[in-house]
């Protein structure tokens, strides 16, 4: 039963033993010459079952992995009740308890499969429509602005889910982009982020977006509002906020009172997470920049990879073993952090979203149970685009004393194939060459030379068995996208179920804002700084004596 402690299933008993017994026998060099259909039995192909067409390949025979233990992970996922609980989410039960909400992403992106009854699925269509007119006439310049001029720049203020998933996707889809539309995404409260941005903005034809679920997040409402007041500063007429701020939010009644009217509302529900949401509404953004056609190419992409997680075996289930092959490393090696390393520049903000998606998700120490975790849960993800990693910290991830495991992930197209793909040739040849390299490293035998001394021998060995996935696909389209975050949310699902904690809540954000919340009213004397430990206030103190307002 989920909820429970994942140390407590048999199978991870097993794989402790497996583990301890056998670890320093998983020598990559040796799996690979041992077996030479490895390759075939560790990697696969995923085929959208329908619908836009994707495909990718997933190899991860470069993992210290062998048939017993990928056996013995797949029954630990059977222990844990994966398929149930998966079955739950896709049937809308409260499976997020301390929120007592469901967790339907999914139904966010579902064209007809799935029946799902629950508050608000049945009104998922009718914001797409609204989502597809009000995209359609700002592309088309038809809405105009105050002074009827078409809009030329959007701009998205939202924070965490309600910003990463916007950004990174726009990034991802830039070749689809309409280009004459430039869009810029404010989340920080450093008002240097707003500052810089309005800058590069013409009230008279800009479309401020305001993206927030709640409509309480500090950072967003502040931004919001200022960028009000620097909109009328100019437009100087309230009633010309209708034509330049829309919101996208599951709360009307502050949406109202901020000044949006409902009619350039788009909704959505208690049941989309942030991190999981731009598939909702928080999506308009991207919607207005590659065209709702783009958006919903984007949102079947991933329904593709929903109804493969839903309804393929466990030991051919992509996002599955993903997470099986990561709880090994991240519970039995040790590893403390996870790489994602996209050989695309479009994916430049992969990592930085799944960061909040896998951070945020199962960075949890209890158990739905209320019980403290005795093993490790969510990784640190990080990770950087093309071959910029490989000139910094590339070399720790070969040389260092850390197992970094990592997922290299790239097209086999280009969208910008410059001197005939010779620029991408030389990429992918990276691509290839760095799994290579981590996993089967290099010698002090093959190093020596005729001047070789010992030390500078010694530096130059590469012990290799540094394990990775790689994935490649045809192109990045908008369907391959969708699909491949889907793969990622229901890797960070699957993971979540099996060491018991709920991967849908978020309450280890909530202290830091209490307290800012605090000290904010605590900045203007000195004298009003109270009850902080003794750093705290020497800090503020600080502050106070050398801020210049
Ligand atoms: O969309 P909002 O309600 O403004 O929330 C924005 C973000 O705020 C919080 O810090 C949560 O931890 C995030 O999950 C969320 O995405």
């Amino acid at each position: 039963m989920s909820g429970r402690l994942a140390s407590e299933y048999p199978a991870w008993k097993k794989l402790q033993e497996i583990y301890n017994s056998d670890h320093s026998k998983l020598v990559l060099k040796e799996l690979f010459a041992q077996d030479p259909s490895r390759f075939s039995k560790f990697s696969k192909e995923y085929v959208s079952p329908d619908g836009p067409s994707v495909t990718f390949l997933l190899d991860y025979s470069k993992n210290l992995i062998t048939e017993p233990i990928l056996q013995t992970l797949l029954t630990l996922a059977r222990e844990a009740e994966v398929e149930t609980y998966r079955d739950k989410m896709f049937a809308g039960e409260h499976i997020n308890t301390s929120e007592d909400r469901s967790v339907l992403h999914v139904a966010l992106r579902n064209f007809n499969d799935f029946q799902i009854s629950e508050a608000g699925v049945s009104e998922v269509q009718g914001v797409l429509a609204h989502m597809k007119e009000f995209s359609e006439a700002v592309r088309s310049g038809a809405w105009k602005g105050y002074t009827g001029k078409p809009i030329n720049t959007i701009v998205n203020i939202g924070i965490g889910g309600s910003d990463l998933g916007p950004v990174m996707v726009t990034e991802a889809l830039k070749p689809y982009a309409k280009r004459d539309l430039t869009a810029h995404f404010v989340s920080n409260i450093d008002g240097t982020h707003l500052a810089e941005t309005l800058l590069l903005c013409d009230p008279e034809t800009t479309l401020f977006i305001i993206a927030s679920k709640t409509f309480t997040t500090q950072e967003t409402i502040t931004n919001a509002t200022s960028a009000r007041d620097w909109f009328l500063a100019t437009a100087k007429d309230k009633a010309h906020v209708a034509k330049h701020f829309v919101a996208l939010s599951t709360n009307t009644k502050a949406v109202t009172e901020f000044g949006i009217a409902e009619a350039n509302m788009f909704q959505f529900w208690d049941w989309v997470g942030g991190r999981y949401s731009l598939w909702s509404a928080i999506g308009l953004s991207i919607a207005l920049v590659i065209g709702y056609n783009n958006f919903e190419e984007l949102l079947k992409g991933a329904h593709g990879m929903d109804k493969h997680f839903k309804t393929a075996p466990l030991e051919k289930n992509l996002p599955v073993l993903l997470a099986l092959i990561g709880l090994w490393y991240n519970d039995f090696y040790g590893s403390q952090t996870q790489l994602l390393l996209p050989y695309d520049q479009y994916l430049h903000k992969f990592a930085d979203y799944f960061q909040q998606g896998d951070m945020e998700s199962n960075g949890k120490f209890v158990t739905k149970g209320g019980q403290r975790v005795d093993y490790q849960t969510g990784p640190i993800i990080w990770g950087a685009a093309g071959t910029n990693g490989q000139h910094s910290f590339y070399q720790l991830v070969h040389q260092g004393t850390k197992l970094i495991p990592a997922d290299f992930i790239a097209p086999a197209t280009t969208h910008n194939p410059i001197r005939s793909s010779l620029h991408h040739r030389i990429l992918l040849s990276n691509f290839f060459a760095q799994p290579e390299a981590l996993a089967f490293g290099k010698t002090e035998e093959e190093e020596l030379g005729p001047n070789a001394t010992e030390p500078l021998v010694k530096s130059k060995v590469f012990e290799g068995n540094r394990p990775s996935n790689s994935i490649i696909f045809p192109k990045l389209t908008p369907a391959t996208l969708g699909a491949l975050i889907a793969l990622y949310e229901h890797k960070i699902f699957t993971q979540g179920v099996i060491w018991g904690i709920n991967s849908f809540d978020q309450m280890g954000v909530e202290l830091g804002k209490v307290l800012a919340k605090n000290i904010l009213a605590q900045l203007n004397k000195p004298e009003d700084v109270i009850g902080h430990d003794s750093s705290t206030t020497g800090l503020i103190h600080y502050y106070q004596k050398h801020r210049q307002e």
